[in-house]
């Protein structure tokens, strides 16, 4: 069932409202990871539940209780669930997204302010931190519920919403949220749940829509390395006492190779070599190295061969490194000898990888590495959070929906991909409620998730708005074998 026209025209004759709702978003810098902004991150479940009422949704807030961040006990920001239409007759579709976002500073090398959307006329872009990822897409939803409410259309399918604040940082408290919500049965929020559509990822390229059907999990670990009870001088104490930073950096020299290689024991090894046939399915995808290098910003793939670089990204785990705490990072030229660092990374996990299988190699590794060193310093090693890998049957009838409504909009027929990002909360969705998970990307490949200058360009945000409603109306039409 093709999307009424009158949905797509007033999609059409909104957009500048619907970029307004974006920019007042964007404006809420809900950053999850920095404890000082967690009432921005309340702030945003409340206008987005505002949001949601305003066209007729039922919502509740739900209090996740509290969590330790740095240190800290914070309480954690509530999810949002959200119901809509009852009728027996027609699918239910539960729509998950997160409003919270990865942090941002104008230091860190953005051309605009971050919590500012900045709409660059010339190139049709949308500037600000979550553009993308994912306050564009969670939007484009309530887009399509604002376009039904005052058009007095009803929606094709019965729609629940669930709706976090702490996906970028390790989605605490939804997994139980979930669990706990489905035991209620019937009166659970999420009964009746016919398939579950999240819009939270990005085409693999600039050019073609995608569909995906797999994530990788993650396992994120700090290395804590301590020693004097001070900073000091260099100049005083060089080469009197073990150093912490040096410690930490020649632990962390051993845990990836500059190929990618995982040099843990054990893990890169879990993983099982992609044959022949699967190596067909890379190269069969809309992508070339210039995509991974106008993405990157850089000519830096790791190979010249498009399905050895996409499989690194879709099939394989991979390790980074993500920062060092407590290490002098400012001007000039300090000579100090920090007293205490922590070292960030972590592991993008494919199966049959799980944080349960994984943390312990990772760890021993470790601790077995810092033993050679025969430091005095003090090492401990910790796990941030977790997340399985997750992997989808894409021959699904929602698959197919996604599909005819990809076909639809952009006239194309979409890529099929696996994501190398992280939602940690979908296999819980799929595995919990039993049905089928789709990912419905709303953003580009070279949007910049997570960096800086992060875009949406408005032709995403407005025809990804009539893709997700779009869609609503092909799962309407399709079959539920
Ligand atoms: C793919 C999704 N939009 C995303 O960015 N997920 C994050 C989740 C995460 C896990 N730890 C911190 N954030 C990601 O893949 O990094
Ligand atoms: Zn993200
Ligand atoms: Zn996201």
């Amino acid at each position: 069932m093709a999307a009424p026209v009158d949905f797509l025209t007033y999609v059409d004759d909104h957009q500048d409202q619907f970029i307004q709702r974006l920019a007042t978003a964007v404006e809420i810098p809900s950053v999850s990871g920095e404890p000082a902004r967690r009432p921005d991150v309340v702030r945003m479940a409340k206008y987005l539940e505002e949001q949601l009422q305003a066209y007729g949704v039922e919502t509740k807030q739900v209090d996740l209780g509290t969590h330790v961040m740095d240190g800290q006990t914070l309480p954690l920001p509530p999810a949002i669930l959200g119901r809509i239409g009852n009728d027996k007759a027609k699918k239910t579709v539960l729509i998950y997204g997160h409003f919270d976002v990865q942090p941002a500073e104008l230091s860190d090398g953005w051309s605009w302010p971050p919590f500012t959307l900045t709409r660059d006329e010339k190139t049709g872009r949308l500037y600000g931190r979550g553009s993308s990822d994912d306050k564009g897409p969670v939007l484009g939803w309530v887009n399509v519920l604002e376009a039904h409410h005052q058009l007095q259309k009803p929606l094709p399918v019965n729609l629940r919403f669930c709706f976090e604040g702490m996906e970028e940082s390790g989605s605490e408290g939804l997994d139980d949220l979930i669990l706990e919500e489905v035991k209620k049965g019937k009166e659970s929020w999420f009964d009746g749940v016919d398939c579950v559509c999240i819009s939270d990822n990005y085409w693999l390229n600039t050019r073609t829509p995608a569909l995906t059907y797999g994530l990788r999990g993650i396992s994120y670990y700090k290395v804590n390395i301590a020693g004097p009870a001070r900073d000091l001088h260099s100049g005083v104490f060089g080469r009197m006492v073990h150093e912490p930073m040096t410690d930490l950096i020649t632990l962390l020299s051993k845990l990836v190779d500059p190929q990618g290689n995982i040099l843990v024991p054990g893990v890169d090894e879990m993983v099982p070599a992609a044959d022949e046939e699967e190596k067909k399915l890379y190269t069969a995808l809309d992508y070339s190295i210039e995509d991974v290098e106008l993405s990157a910003g850089g000519k830096i793939a790791l190979s010249d061969d498009k399905a050895s670089v996409l499989m690194g990204r879709m099939r394989s785990p991979s390790l980074s490194l993500h920062g060092i705490e407590g290490a002098f990072y400012g001007a000039g030229a300090k000579t100090v000898i920090p007293a205490k660092v922590a070292g960030k990374f972590s592991i993008r996990l494919v199966p049959p990888q799980t944080p349960e299988n994984v943390d312990p190699l990772v760890i021993s590794y470790l601790e077995t590495e810092f033993k050679k060193l025969g430091s005095k310093n003090t090492f401990s090693i910790e796990n941030l959070h977790g997340g399985k890998p997750w992997v989808e049957d894409h021959k699904h009838w929602s698959y197919e929906a996604a599909r005819r409504a990809t076909e639809a909009i952009y006239k194309q027929t979409p890529d099929y991909t696996r994501e190398g990002g992280s939602i940690p909360v979908t296999l819980t969705f799929a595995e919990a409620l039993g049905v089928n998970v789709l990912l419905l990307p709303m953003g580009r490949g070279d949007d910049g998730a997570h960096s800086t200058n992060e875009k949406l360009d408005i032709s995403n945000y407005i025809e990804g708005t009539k893709l997700l409603g779009t869609y609503l109306y092909e799962v309407a039409a399709g079959t539920k074998a």
